[in-house]
């Protein structure tokens, strides 16, 4: 086992390895080589420039990306705080395993793998709006079970994640780890009501109010649910592994600002993929310092965004390894 509290988690994120700088070398100076005028691919160059620094190669190939769902009950439910029933969380597990989701068609698309981890269905979290979501040891496991998921060969990394209710859940943390008001955090995820939504800022309020103010992790514990841990752990082993991430939405961001508040730097290795329209998405992207790369109207999770772009950042890495430079093809340079 790598780790075995939280504690020993946030010193294995604080000991991960950085990008290789003879690669990003590498890779800059092959950028500038390359037959196009300087910088005409724009974003695509830095993105390039960015994967191979992680991966320590000047000239990488995407490969094996993978995409890994994990899916969890939140006891906070209880409250109200989804348009859904708490069942569509295991129903939706069927129908992933099955390949019907949105995330099966976007993973395929993509060439990615895709598994399906769901975290002790049967027992939900605890409401925090009475006592803490996971204890650290259940909070522990969840974390533990998404850092196995991750392939250790692969070369991309999408995570996402599907538990009803974990917009609340994804709320009550970012309230709790960037301050601001209630209001400032809650959005209508899977469509609730004006109602719903004065319902939800009461519920994370209450939930900061009994949970504000701990450390980053603890705040995952107290707040978070089974999946977002999991998708943590994740983005946690992809960082020890170098393996570049691509975040999704609005809870995948928050699961991931734990880390950075726990750690700075710590996502350093991520790229945003997309800006959910869940209302609080930009604020969360600003405050991990974090520009996505598309904004199409996405408001699903379950790794939807991110693997969606999975080609676009395919398509800038083929670009700065395939490329011919000046001199390999003949053109003039300018
Ligand atoms: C059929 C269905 C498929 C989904 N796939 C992702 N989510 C998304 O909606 C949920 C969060 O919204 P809330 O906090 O309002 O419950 C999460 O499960 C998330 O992944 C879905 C929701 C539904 C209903
Ligand atoms: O941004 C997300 O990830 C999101 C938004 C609404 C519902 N589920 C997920």
């Amino acid at each position: 086992m790598a780790f075995s509290d939280l504690a020993g988690f946030e010193r294995i994120l604080k000991q991960a390895p950085g990008p290789d700088m003879e690669a990003q070398a590498a890779a800059t100076a092959r950028n500038a080589q390359l037959t196009k005028p300087a910088g005409s691919l724009g974003r695509l160059e830095e993105i390039g420039i960015w994967y191979a620094a992680w991966r320590g190669e000047g000239r990488p190939r995407i490969e094996k990306p993978q995409v890994a769902i994990f899916a969890g009950n939140h006891g906070v439910t209880a409250r109200g705080v989804s348009a859904f029933p708490v069942e569509v969380t295991v129903q939706m597990v069927a129908n992933f395993q099955q390949g019907g989701a949105a995330i099966n068609q976007l993973a395929r698309n993509a060439g990615a793998s895709m598994s399906v981890h769901a975290l002790e269905l049967d027992r939900p979290t605890g409401d925090f709006t009475e006592t803490v979501a996971m204890s650290e040891a259940d909070c522990v496991r969840a974390l533990k079970t998404g850092w196995d998921a991750v392939d250790p060969k692969a070369d991309l990394l999408v995570v996402g994640e599907m538990g009803i209710g974990n917009t609340t859940s994804a709320a009550a943390m970012a309230h709790a780890l960037f301050g601001g008001l209630a209001a400032d955090w809650v959005g209508r995820g899977t469509g609730v009501d004006d109602a719903g939504l004065k319902l939800k800022e009461e519920v994370c309020a209450a939930g900061v109010a009994l949970h504000g103010g701990k450390a980053p992790l603890a705040i995952l514990a107290s707040l978070g649910g089974r999946e977002v841990a999991a998708m943590a752990g994740a983005i946690a082993r992809a960082r020890v592994l170098r393996i570049p991430v691509i975040l999704d939405g609005f809870i995948c961001c928050v699961a991931a600002a734990c880390l950075e508040k726990a750690v700075p730097g710590a996502l350093d290795h991520c790229i945003a993929g997309h800006q959910s329209a869940e209302a609080a998405h930009r604020a969360v992207l600003e405050a991990i310092d974090k520009e996505p790369l598309v904004s199409l109207g996405l408001r699903l999770g379950e790794g939807s965004g991110a693997g969606l772009v999975i080609p676009l950042v395919k398509g800038a890495v083929e670009c700065l390894s395939g490329m011919a430079t000046f001199a390999e093809a003949g053109v003039s340079a300018g």
